[in-house]
């Protein structure tokens, strides 16, 4: 669908019926929340943007650009999807990789209506030249479209509808100033509790049919890293566990021996993860290393590991990022069953603890 209009949000009950054979991907749509309300968590993120959609509804013009931060499987995609269907809207979808020539994006903005949504995943990775259309596209709703080569070359102002661009992004370090600075509102998307994660299990257990008694919800959520995708996931391993080896029911004791099995630890970390700190306090000594070293030690892209590891392992106290490079806690020690330094132990007590 990356190229598609999408203007339908009910839930698609033949999806949903047929989800047993269905793929995991399409498992992962039919779950996405489709209105504000029906989106657990994030309040901070929802009443901002309640308050910039609403205020661009009652005046009738499309709300300013959103760009959405955070580590993958908050949500982004699906608040962008449902920002569209708040405003009744269009939403096209592509991303930053997508969109290596100019033209790409050209083509897509000059095919926008009134009022339509321009979805930008992974914006972070847009090429040069469509970043810099984007900014006049954003700003004046214009693009520069350059015909000819050379000398003779000339560029042709062309106007385009004024549209809401949503952009997405696990890096928002990584975008330019100039075009962060375009967007009217930033949403960061935060890390879950264990009480909203087990919201989002009740709720996907509810639409696939899957039954888990109240501890074993709660379980899944307190390993699910903080992370709806993750806590979606491990209740399908679950289901496939408790169907198998039990009698259908995810109890407490179903969901300890299925997560077992998948290497999800007592923390919800899982191999990347525990490699990650091992590597840090077995091969560096607890650190400082710097992130590229420590992605090659467990054989990972070095985005891998700062994208997707570090943001939870530092948000659970384990690892802290400083400028001379990853420094182990204390607390990660610990949980490799070792003992720390006398030096690293100071280190803790800084240390924000699990979801303070
Ligand atoms: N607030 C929420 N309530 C219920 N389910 C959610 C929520 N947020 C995310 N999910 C579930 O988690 C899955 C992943 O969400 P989504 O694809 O929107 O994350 P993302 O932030 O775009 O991730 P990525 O950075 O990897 O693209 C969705 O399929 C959806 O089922
Ligand atoms: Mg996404």
């Amino acid at each position: 669908m990356d190229d598609g209009y999408m203007t339908d949000f009910e839930p698609d009950e033949a999806a949903l019926s047929a989800l047993p054979q269905t793929g995991e991907r399409e498992v992962e749509t039919a779950l996405r929340p489709r209105k504000l309300a029906d989106f657990v968590g994030q309040p901070r993120v929802r009443e901002q943007l309640s308050l910039v959609l609403e205020s661009a509804r009652r005046r009738g013009v499309p709300p300013d650009h959103v760009l959405l931060s955070g580590p993958p499987g908050l949500g982004k995609t699906s608040m962008a999807m449902i920002i569209a269907a708040e405003l009744d809207a269009s939403i096209r979808i592509t991303s930053g990789p997508a969109l290596e020539r100019a033209g790409d994006l050209a083509a897509m903005l000059s095919n926008l209506a009134e009022g339509d949504v321009l979805f930008i995943d992974e914006i972070h990775r847009i090429a040069r030249p469509a970043e810099e259309m984007l900014y006049l596209a954003m700003e004046d709703f214009r693009v520069d479209v350059v015909v000819g080569k050379g000398p003779g070359a000339t560029s042709i102002p062309l106007e385009i509808a004024p549209f809401t661009l949503v952009g997405a992004t696990t890096r928002s370090g990584a975008l330019t100033g100039p075009l962060r600075d375009r967007f009217g509102f930033t949403g960061q998307m935060e890390f879950y509790s264990p009480e909203e994660l087990e919201q989002v299990v009740q709720r996907s257990a509810d639409l696939l049919g899957i039954s888990v008694d109240p501890h074993g919800r709660a379980e899944i959520a307190r390993r699910s890293r903080g992370t709806p995708r993750i806590a979606n996931r491990l209740l399908r391993r679950v289901r496939d566990y408790a169907e198998v080896r039990a009698d259908g029911t995810g109890t407490l004791e179903v969901v300890r021996a299925a997560l077992e099995v998948y290497d999800v630890d007592e923390l919800g970390l899982d191999r990347l993860d525990r490699a990650v700190l091992a590597a840090l306090v077995r091969s560096f000594g607890g650190g400082p290393v710097g992130v590229s070293t420590l992605a090659v030690a467990v054989g990972e892209e070095p985005s891998t590991v700062e994208e997707v590891c570090e943001p939870y392992l530092v948000r659970a106290g384990m690892l802290a990022r400083t400028p001379r490079g990853r420094v182990a806690t204390a607390a990660a020690w610990e949980h490799l069953g070792l003992q720390a330094p006398a030096e690293v132990a100071g280190v803790d007590a800084a240390a924000p603890t699990l979801f303070d």
